[in-house]
């Protein structure tokens, strides 16, 4: 039996592809009312259309995942400290996999680190790379990171939360995984400023490969392998992310960039961008974008003069 950890968008759509595959499914939400609809109408309204196999099995209560070796925690990535600081009886031993993509506005670390320093007695994992819920649910063809530091422990989850369509690649490379589909959102937010100002698709691809040159700086910096970002959850999710209208993080960029409120949703950058700001700091690392992102989302800075600010940086080589 696998365990989820969060009925949103992303938690219900995991446990649809794998309860579709007879994979015994408990997803786990806070709130009693939903959980109590999911049961009656087998459908979540976070990810509307989708019907909930039987095997899929909405709980209350935390006690539900006992029997859960495996658990995937599918909270925004800001909840995640707080959630497992107080809950974590009840994920002593597991295996947890970590499907968010952010890093922790306090810690300034990514969700592997948050897992290890509030239940030492779990094994961390990552679960990451380009994909929308809606398309998981509906079963379309996905390729996804599986990271974990012990490769028999990644190797079992490969197998575990691989179906036909949804295609897990293994790494032991955690840092790098993670990273990856974390400071992706911060560029996707500055995409989406780019289109919604507009300024066209030369300076979209532009932003997106001097935003990947940033992911890499700070992720090698921080010990991960060049080839993970070049992978699924680095560059393949950046794809996605900075290209597509269905990204909450595009789109809130593209509201910023119009002049309009964004809209309400889980953007994950908004934070991401400034922790990395932070990080980035600390570590004497150059982000532009990141910093323009950061200074952006909490109003420090328009787009007018985030984006003076990136054209008059000194000439240098690439
Ligand atoms: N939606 C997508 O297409 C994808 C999302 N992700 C990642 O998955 C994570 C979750 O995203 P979504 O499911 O889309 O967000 P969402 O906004 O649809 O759902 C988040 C869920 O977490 C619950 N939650 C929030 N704080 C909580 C807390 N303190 N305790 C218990 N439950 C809490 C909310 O009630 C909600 O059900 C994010 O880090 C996102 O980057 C990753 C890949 C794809
Ligand atoms: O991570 C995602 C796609 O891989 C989802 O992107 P958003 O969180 O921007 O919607």
């Amino acid at each position: 039996m696998i365990g989820i950890v969060g009925a949103g968008a992303f938690g219900t759509a995991l446990g649809v592809a794998l309860a579709s595959e007879s994979r015994d499914v408990v997803l786990w939400a806070r709130d009693a009312t939903q959980v109590a609809d999911m049961a009656s109408i087998r459908e979540n309204k976070a990810l509307p259309g989708v019907r909930l196999p039987p095997a899929l099995h909405p709980a209350a209560a935390l006690e539900d995942l006992s029997a859960a070796q495996v658990v995937l925690l599918t909270l925004p990535m800001q909840a995640l400290h707080g959630f497992l600081d107080m809950y974590q009886s009840h994920f002593s031993h597991k295996i947890l996999v970590a499907c968010c993509k952010g890093i922790d506005l306090s810690a300034l670390t990514g969700p592997s680190h948050v897992i290890a320093r509030t239940c030492p007695s779990a094994t961390p994992a990552v679960l990451t790379g380009p994909s929308f819920a809606a398309d998981i649910a509906r079963g379309l063809p996905t390729a996804l990171t599986l990271a974990c530091d012990d490769p028999q422990i990644g190797e079992m989850l490969q197998r575990a939360l691989s179906t036909p369509a949804l295609r897990l690649y293994r790494t032991t490379d955690v840092t790098g995984a993670e990273l990856g589909g974390a400071l992706k959102n911060v560029i996707a937010i500055a995409c989406g400023v780019a289109i919604g100002a507009g300024l066209g698709e030369s300076a979209r691809a532009a932003l997106m490969a001097r935003g990947f040159a940033e992911m890499q700086r700070l992720a090698l910096a921080r010990g991960a392998q060049a080839e993970t970002l070049m992978g699924l959850s680095g560059f393949g999710d950046l794809v996605l992310t900075c290209t597509s209208a269905q990204s909450r993080n595009f789109r809130h960029g593209l509201a910023l960039g119009k002049g309009e409120a964004p809209p309400a949703a889980t953007v994950e950058g908004v934070a991401t961008a400034q922790a990395v700001a932070r990080l980035a700091g600390q570590l004497g690392l150059e982000m532009p974008v990141t910093a323009q992102v950061a200074a952006l989302v909490t109003g420090r800075q328009t787009v007018k003069n985030a984006l003076e600010s990136l054209l008059t940086r000194p000439l240098k080589e690439e």
